[in-house]
């Protein structure tokens, strides 16, 4: 009864949802039918579903790897589809996504709904292209760059070390995707902020939290909503922000991290306003935060399910323990570049779970691509999952294999961090921070996944059931 009325319930939102979007969007079916009968015929296969609703509801009734793998098998690796009131062009294939992303990327824009937009900031880069977008990539990648990463190892090992000695270890359940965002979050506002105020720290955990859940959440504007208590929260942590960016300036350090970066970018005598470093941090945040704590979730599932590699990671780990003296010294730089197993693992998990399943952009003017026609302001959707489970390109998908990986993928076969010029400028810092946790937790714990329960939740990222419940223990 229960799911039925909830069944009912996402299903009304979901229409109200398209209905709001496609006003929006009302471009997209009236482009369709401008490009009359000839190019009609060259819009790719695939079904835009019923009328103003499109095939949302059938995205939503079920796993949406399940909906995408569907219909490429019906259709292809390039198909149409209509949802949340846009008409769509899926991509899967790794020619497609490199054609979109990389070499004719000026041709497609990047593309969020105005409420998440809203609540990450405007001037975030990732909603931007062109000088602006070069100009705060440029700092933001700088700051995250291998030169700036490495020195943050002592603090990332020290910050592993403290959260996995809090409260874990005595057979407690814990929620280890929330613990994985704690611990997302404390190595996001180093990177940002190098070491930050207790207070400060605090104050901008708690309104994160409430932006993020708000993030995830049906965008209506009314009292007691979690949209309008993120938008909210929002305000509280510009304020925040600006009183760290206020203390920043008058203490006039030349600090490398990446709040230091934004300070002193100079462009043609302007220097950053202060929303464009607010809006920019949030949005550093916002990428940092999940998306990582989700591969490490499920990190620590894979592990758990594959015993066999789970000792040849420990035995990997533990070698690099003994030679700092039980874990008494810290983990070096030079020590993360030799874990060749746990690096496998950790790119196979990437694969595997592929927690960002597709990109979203929009033609900005009519593109063919390989004689099919993309209407301008139609949605187009590189689908990295598809890709990463295609068994032309990964043998056995479905199974966790680090052999794979003895040789690189082939071009544009494995892109779990993008490609182009959006790509990913915290891959580095996402992967190193990753191999700092598993030395801890397989040094340290053994562990036992709580509940028989399997299954993905998606917040927005696809993370296991109920954020993966596990019972530590310590080992010595
Ligand atoms: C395992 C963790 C992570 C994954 C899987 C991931 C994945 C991605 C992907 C696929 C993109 C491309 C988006 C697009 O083309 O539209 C991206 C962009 C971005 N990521 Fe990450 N990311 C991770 C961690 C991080 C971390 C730790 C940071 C920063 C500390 C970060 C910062 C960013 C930023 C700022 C962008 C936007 C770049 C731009 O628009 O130019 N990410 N990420």
């Amino acid at each position: 009864m229960v799911a039925i009325f909830t069944y009912a319930f996402v299903s009304l939102l979901t229409i109200i949802f398209s209905y709001i979007f496609m006003k929006k969007n009302k471009g997209g079916e009236e482009e369709l039918h401008a490009h009359g009968n000839e190019n009609r015929a060259q819009l790719p296969p695939g079904s835009l579903g019923w009328p103003y609703i499109g095939e949302t509801l059938q995205l939503y009734s079920q796993d949406p790897n399940i909906f995408f793998s569907a219909r490429q098998r019906r259709y292809g690796k390039i198909f149409k589809t209509h949802i949340l009131g846009c008409p769509c062009v899926m991509l899967a294939s790794p020619e497609a996504a490199k054609f979109v992303l990389v070499t004719q990327a000026h041709l497609f824009k990047p593309t969020y709904p105005k409420s998440k937009e809203g609540l990450i900031g405007p001037s975030a880069l990732f909603f931007h292209q062109g000088d602006y977008h070069n100009r705060l990539r440029k700092l933001v990648q700088g700051s995250l760059n291998l030169d700036a990463i490495r020195n943050l190892v002592p603090h990332i090992d020290a910050t592993a070390a403290f959260m996995t000695s809090e409260s874990w270890g005595t057979g407690k359940v814990i929620n280890t995707f929330h613990e994985m965002q704690k611990f997302s979050f404390e190595v996001g506002t180093l990177a940002i902020f190098g070491h930050l105020e207790t207070r400060y720290k605090e104050e901008l955990k708690k309104n994160y939290m409430v932006v993020d859940k708000g993030y995830n959440s049906f965008p209506i504007n009314i009292p007691g909503s979690p949209y309008k208590k993120a938008l909210l929260a929002r305000e509280r942590l510009r304020h925040i922000l600006g009183d760290i960016i206020h203390e920043r300036k008058e203490k006039r350090l030349p600090e490398k991290d990446l709040l230091g970066c934004l300070l002193s970018s100079i462009n043609g005598g302007e220097v950053l306003s202060d929303d464009q470093i607010a809006d920019n941090i949030i949005g550093v945040l916002f990428a940092a935060q999940d998306t990582t704590a989700s591969v490490m979730t499920w990190i620590i599932k894979y592990l758990h399910d594959e015993p066999k590699l789970l000792e040849a990671v420990k035995a990997e780990q533990n070698a690099i323990r003994i030679s700092n003296e039980q874990g008494n010294q810290p983990l070096s730089w030079a020590q993360t570049k030799i874990m060749p197993i746990s690096y496998k693992v950790v790119l196979e998990s990437l694969r595997m779970a592929s927690i960002i399943s597709f990109l979203f952009r929009e033609a900005v003017v009519d593109v063919k691509y390989k004689g099919y026609l993309i209407p301008k302001g139609w949605k187009v959707m590189p689908l990295f999952r598809n890709i990463h489970h295609n068994p032309e390109f990964f043998t056995d998908p479905q199974k966790f294999d680090l052999s794979r990986f003895q040789v690189a993928p082939k071009p544009n076969t494995f892109m779990p961090f993008g490609i182009g010029v959006h790509a990913c400028p915290g891959n580095e810092l996402a992967k190193l921070e990753l191999l700092i946790m598993i030395h801890h937790l397989v040094t340290k714990f053994r562990w036992e996944i709580e509940g028989s329960q399997s299954g993905i939740e998606y917040s927005p990222f696809p993370v296991p059931l109920k954020g993966l419940p596990v019972k530590f223990w310590r080992l010595e």
